[in-house]
């Protein structure tokens, strides 16, 4: 079964078990951001592996080398199943990262997947190329970052469904896209620029789509999940 990967972007434990009080006994994938880590720290990632949830540790490491080598090794001892950096921190630190989590992964235990973030879903090209000045499309950005994130032995990229097809061509089927910016057709798009329904993320390939608000913010939690599971599987439209 296709499952979401469900952003529990909560201030502290209390409103992330209150939230998941509506799922019952229902394991999840979630993800777990800077938010909820920089207030409860690790006992967050151990309070949801004792209830059976897969978790994604998203942090974005993005500093030299060997600061990035140093806390991916620690973030491996926690034992949670996918990590991230910015691709924007270059070769070098993402290599880093991947040494650093294999030091760190326990002994028969898997390393947990590791990719790269290419360019946030909140970015718009105007954004990117005024801002930023990087010159090229969005598209041929991430691309090129999706490439690099593989040369350095990554898993995968996030990115945004958009990018997916072009990734897939370059990168191979095997290559994992996270995608974010997942919108129902009549939710508040909020803060995200690059965004896509479920059932075009499923239809354009993405390996993982991350939901947020769409779920944690839902007058009825379960119905929602259930709904953006149910185009992510292809069941509805
Ligand atoms: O790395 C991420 O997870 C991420 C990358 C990105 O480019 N865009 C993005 O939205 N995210 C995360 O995905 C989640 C999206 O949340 P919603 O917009 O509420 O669905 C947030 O927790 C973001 O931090």
């Amino acid at each position: 079964m296709r499952t979401p990967i469900v952003a529990l972007d909560f201030p502290s434990q209390k409103e992330v078990e209150q939230f998941l009080a509506h799922f019952g006994e229902e394991t999840l994938f979630v993800k777990v951001g800077m938010e909820l880590f920089y207030r409860e720290g690790t006992s967050i990632i151990n309070y949801l592996k004792e209830q059976g949830h897969r978790i994604f540790l998203d942090l974005k490491l993005h500093d030299i080398p060997n600061t990035v080598k140093s806390a991916m090794r620690n973030l491996a001892i926690l034992g949670v199943d996918m990590v991230n950096v910015h691709a924007a921190g270059g070769t070098n630190m993402m290599k880093a990262a991947l040494e650093g989590l294999q030091e760190g992964t326990p002994e028969g235990k898997e390393r947990p997947i590791c990719i790269a973030v290419t360019q946030l879903t909140s970015t718009s090209e105007e954004v990117m190329q005024r801002e930023l000045w990087i010159e090229k499309s969005l598209e041929e950005t991430v691309l090129h970052y999706a490439k690099l994130a593989q040369d350095s032995g990554l898993d995968g990229v996030v990115c945004s469904t958009l990018e997916v097809p072009k990734i897939r061509e370059a990168c191979g089927e095997d290559f994992v896209t996270v995608t974010p910016g997942i919108r129902m057709a009549d939710d508040n798009v909020d803060d995200q620029v690059r965004i896509a329904t479920p059932a075009r993320a499923r239809e354009l390939g993405s390996t993982y789509i991350v939901v947020g608000r769409s779920i944690t913010k839902a007058g009825q939690p379960l119905e929602a999940y259930k709904k953006v599971t149910q185009q992510w599987e292809g069941t509805t439209v």
